[in-house]
């Protein structure tokens, strides 16, 4: 559309345009804050500058000027106090127009002379103004182009109030910017109201007095949109003082929004929304059709609107409900933590004094053992292998007592010995285990404990000690075999005591003491050391850990093969002496030994 007044060629316009779009579309691609308002800078340039000549006829600037060139066009003052004058004859009565070239000093100072007398005129009309040193080009980077701008674009406006409304009041006049990205995102929506160019809508300082830019619109849409862009225009000055940074980093549709809904509710809206009303509407055109739009899209946003409402109370109802079913569940949570308080301490004191009462149970079971005799011996009564064969034994007391005699010498002098028990012919290996069972108790408590089967050769050591079977069965199983079930039973129930078990099978035999365990039976010859403390041991004896019975077992068969044997005139297979030993220790706290002994001589 062209300007009022000395419009520029089509090629300065065409060139104008591409720049203003490369500038645009630097703007839109970028997206940066700085571009925007290079943009706008470059947009109010041309707007002043456009104004300018529409003014004073062509005075040599492009249109889109760079800041160099709009200074360098205007330092001389002509152009502005004609612009001025032309607003308000006689306002600058003296302007020096052209100068010779061989006087530049004094045409310099008389330049000055028409800046001073444009700046005392544009004060005197109460509009926005700059300082004379701002026209230098030194200060051009401190942003004083701006102020010139603003400056020029102030007496523009001022015209055009002055053309519409006829009045002189001083303007309010704030540089817009928002103008020309309003304009283009205006556009791309398409909210225009009766003009195909988006700046007819929102720019008012393009608007023509005479109507030309509202040809195909009725009188009164005329007026509702002459009255719409005042409005938008002093909604725009009014809210410049509270837009800052981050609200014009807004998309430029949502910022004009933003403006505008923060001002539809005052007066000033009223008689437009009246004028454009269907009732108040005199014709139903284009704009009232982009109004009707509107009001259905607002429709649409208002029953949007209120159903996120209900639906925020109904959210709101549901926190109010959360929130108390969590205070309820964190007091609820608060009594049980304390109460599992209470209880770890009850049981942390229960525990504590269990352990107390087994260490003294311990110690009292352990004492009782010594009160049972450290060493006690027992007799068991072999039942008679041959039917013919005549028993010594001629009484057997119940305080332990037994009187023997020889049968094939009646007349000779019976022997009574005592013993802490007897074991008849028929008592079995559970029965003979169970009074020695206590001191495999003892052996876990840190007591060396040794059990020693004696008697003559076919007497019933290795029967009672091994079992008839010699552990191959477990029916009848013997001492060693049941001491070791117990002995890894406990250390596996007592969890708070970690056990090595190691085990030791020696042979004593003339005098000899042979390792049982050893793979190189050529030299199981062992030598028996006395230690400081008065014990005698074994130190080359091999010593097997062991984890469980069956490991014990396949060593107990190993030294089984190793015995030495042979028969006697009593018994077929007769052990000579044996020994199994047992070394059971808890690290850090005690090493003791269990020995297993048959033995039929000292
Ligand atoms: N309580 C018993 N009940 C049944 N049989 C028994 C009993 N005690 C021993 N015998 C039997 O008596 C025989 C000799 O027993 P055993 O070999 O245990 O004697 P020993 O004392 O180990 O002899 P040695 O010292 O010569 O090795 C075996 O045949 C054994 O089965």
């Amino acid at each position: 559309r062209s300007l009022r007044g000395g419009a520029p060629g089509p090629e300065r316009r065409a060139e104008g345009r591409r720049r203003m779009a490369e500038a645009r579309r630097v703007s839109f691609r970028d997206g940066r804050f700085a571009s925007r308002k290079t943009e706008e800078a470059a947009w109010r340039r041309h707007q002043a500058a456009a104004w300018l000549e529409s003014m004073v006829g062509p005075f040599g600037l492009t249109h889109c000027p760079s800041e160099q060139e709009f200074v360098a066009a205007l330092r001389n003052g002509i152009v502005l106090c004609k612009a001025i004058n032309k607003i308000q004859p006689g306002v600058v009565p003296k302007v020096v127009a052209n100068a010779p070239c061989d006087s530049q000093p004094s045409t310099a100072f008389q330049y000055f002379e028409n800046i001073r007398n444009f700046l005392v005129a544009v004060q005197a009309l109460k509009l926005p103004s700059f300082e004379a040193s701002d026209l230098e080009k030194d200060n051009l980077d401190a942003g004083s182009v701006g102020k010139i701008v603003d400056c020029v674009n102030s007496l523009k406006s001022y015209q055009e109030r002055k053309k519409c409304s006829g009045t002189y009041g001083p303007v309010k006049y704030m540089k817009s910017p928002l103008a020309p990205r309003s304009a283009i995102h205006v556009q791309s929506e398409n909210v225009t109201l009766g003009s195909s160019t988006p700046q007819k809508c929102l720019d008012l300082t393009e608007i023509d007095a005479e109507g030309q830019s509202s040809q195909n619109v009725g009188p009164n849409m005329e007026e509702a949109i002459g009255k719409l862009q005042r409005i938008i225009l002093d909604c725009m000055i009014s809210c410049k003082e509270n837009l800052n940074q981050d609200v014009l980093k807004k998309d430029p549709v949502t910022l004009v929004g933003t403006i505008l809904s923060n001002q539809l509710e005052k007066e000033q809206f009223k008689p437009l929304l009246q004028l454009i009303s269907p009732e108040g509407a005199a014709t139903k055109n284009e704009p009232n059709q982009h109004i009707e739009c509107s009001n259905s899209q607002n429709e649409n946003r208002l029953r949007l609107l209120e159903a996120q409402e209900s639906e925020l109370l109904e959210l709101k109802t549901m926190f109010q409900e959360v929130k108390v079913d969590f205070r309820s569940l964190q007091t609820q949570f608060q009594d049980d933590i304390t109460e599992l308080g209470h209880n770890i301490q009850g049981i942390s004191k229960a525990a504590l004094g269990y352990n107390q009462a087994v260490k003294e149970n311990r110690n009292l079971y352990n004492m009782l053992q010594e009160v049972r005799g450290n060493i006690r011996v027992f007799c068991r009564i072999r039942p008679l292998m041959n039917s013919k064969s005549i028993s010594s034994i001629e009484h057997v007391g119940n305080d332990g007592s037994i009187m023997v005699c020889d049968p094939y010498k009646p007349q000779t002098t019976r022997k009574i010995f005592q013993f802490n028990q007897i074991f008849g012919p028929t008592t079995t290996q559970d029965e003979i285990y169970r009074e020695t069972q206590s001191l495999i108790r003892s052996v876990m408590d840190g007591y060396n404990v040794c059990i020693l089967a004696y008697g003559q050769t076919g007497s019933g050591k290795t029967h009672t000690m091994c079992g008839p079977s010699g552990g191959l069965s477990s029916n009848d199983l013997g001492i060693n075999y049941m001491a070791l079930n117990d002995l890894f039973t406990i250390s596996t129930s007592r969890e708070d005591v970690k056990y090595d078990i190691r085990v030791q099978m020696v042979e004593i035999y003339n005098e000899q003491v042979r390792d049982l365990l050893s793979e190189d039976t050529s030299s199981t010859k062992l030598d028996i050391r006395s230690s400081s403390n008065g014990l005698f041991n074994l130190p080359d004896a091999k010593m097997c850990p062991v984890q469980s019975p069956s490991d014990v077992m396949t060593l107990m068969l190993l030294g089984e093969k190793h015995r030495a044997s042979g028969p006697t005139a009593m018994n077929n297979r007769s052990s000579r002496s044996h020994r199994f030993e047992f070394a059971l220790s808890a690290p850090l706290t005690f090493l003791c030994a269990l020995s297993i002994f048959a033995a039929t001589d000292f």
